[in-house]
């Protein structure tokens, strides 16, 4: 199995880029309408609608073009948190969750000895 998976994700357009880019995505290509050049995005094309938390399962490499989204799919908004907040959350839940198992093993060992 690879290990390694190359996304594309793609930020909805802005109204200023809606004027101005020819290009439109669809599925894993991208591509102008009534041209022939047409490019095919490598492992996975990620939806211009995809939640933050979709995201969230995997090693993420941001790389792209200034104004492209890296900082938002790590950061991301209060209301729609990126990578980095998720990762930490979930952190801290396990380090509980952990926490808490150690502290009921302790105490039935003590109650067993
Ligand atoms: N998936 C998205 N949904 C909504 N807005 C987005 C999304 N991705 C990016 N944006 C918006 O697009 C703008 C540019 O995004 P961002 O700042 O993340 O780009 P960047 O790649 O980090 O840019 P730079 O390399 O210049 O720092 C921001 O206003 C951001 O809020």
């Amino acid at each position: 199995m690879e290990r390694i998976h190359v996304s594309v994700r793609s930020r909805p357009l802005s109204a200023e880029d809606g004027k101005t880019s020819p290009w439109r995505i669809s599925g894993n290509s991208i591509f102008i309408p009534n041209q022939p050049s047409k490019f095919e995005f490598v492992s996975y094309a990620l939806s211009v609608s995809l939640a933050q938390h979709l995201l969230f399962l995997g090693t993420v490499f941001a790389y792209g073009q200034t104004n492209s989204g890296k900082t938002h799919t790590m950061r991301g908004v209060a209301a729609e948190p990126g990578v980095i907040p998720l990762a930490v959350h979930d952190l801290f839940d396990i380090i509980k969750e952990v926490s808490l198992r150690f502290a009921l093993a302790a105490s039935l060992t003590r109650r067993f000895m």
